[in-house]
């Protein structure tokens, strides 16, 4: 399937989760082996040469960094809401477009050093992603690229993320 079709199946649902968020569901497009397959290999063209590690972001980041690993070559780093994980390395508190948020990084799974890309469903105010970075970064690695399916431009994530390699395979 052709990237600009599987990106037709994000859903957009209004006042979700609260009023006055049009909430960009990736469901339906995850529910499409095609669709779910033509995102993965369009994630890996984005990635630049040097990069072993994907670091997802839990949940939705999850499902994207995973399938993007295991199909093409590269290891796993899950970066977790709290409470989740034994050992923990650091964690971050920031604010994203419906409310605040904790992510905990694993002890002992970035290499410093590591080119690394960080993986998400979507782009919205960029705290999120900003948070991840800033554990990578204190952890000694390098964010080479940060890849999202959609990001929603009118929100300023690009801008918050300015000096980040950032790539987006839909931008609404
Ligand atoms: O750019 P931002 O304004 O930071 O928002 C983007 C984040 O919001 C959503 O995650 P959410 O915390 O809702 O969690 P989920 O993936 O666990 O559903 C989405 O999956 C991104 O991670
Ligand atoms: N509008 C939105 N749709 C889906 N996920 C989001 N995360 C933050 N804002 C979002």
């Amino acid at each position: 399937m052709r990237l600009e079709d599987a990106l037709t199946l994000v859903r957009e649902v209004p006042d979700f989760p609260e009023p006055g968020v049009l909430f960009r569901d990736l469901s339906p497009l995850l529910a499409d082996a095609d669709a779910f397959r033509a995102v993965t290999d369009a994630f890996a063209a984005e990635i630049p040469d040097g990069v072993s590690t994907v670091v997802a972001l839990e949940a939705r980041g999850f499902l994207f960094g995973a399938a993007l690993a295991a199909v093409h070559g590269f290891g796993l780093v899950t970066v977790r809401k709290p409470g989740k994980l034994p050992v923990v390395a650091d964690s971050v508190t920031y604010s994203l477009e419906y409310g605040t948020a904790t992510f905990e990084l694993p002890e002992g799974v970035v290499e410093p050093g590591a080119n690394v890309v960080i993986i998400d469903d979507v782009l919205a105010t960029g705290g999120t992603i900003e948070a991840a970075a800033g554990l990578v970064d204190r952890a000694g690695a390098k964010v080479a690229a940060v890849a999202v399916v959609v990001e929603i431009a009118a929100l300023g994530g690009r801008e918050r993320l300015a000096g980040h390699n950032l790539r987006s395979l839909l931008v609404v």
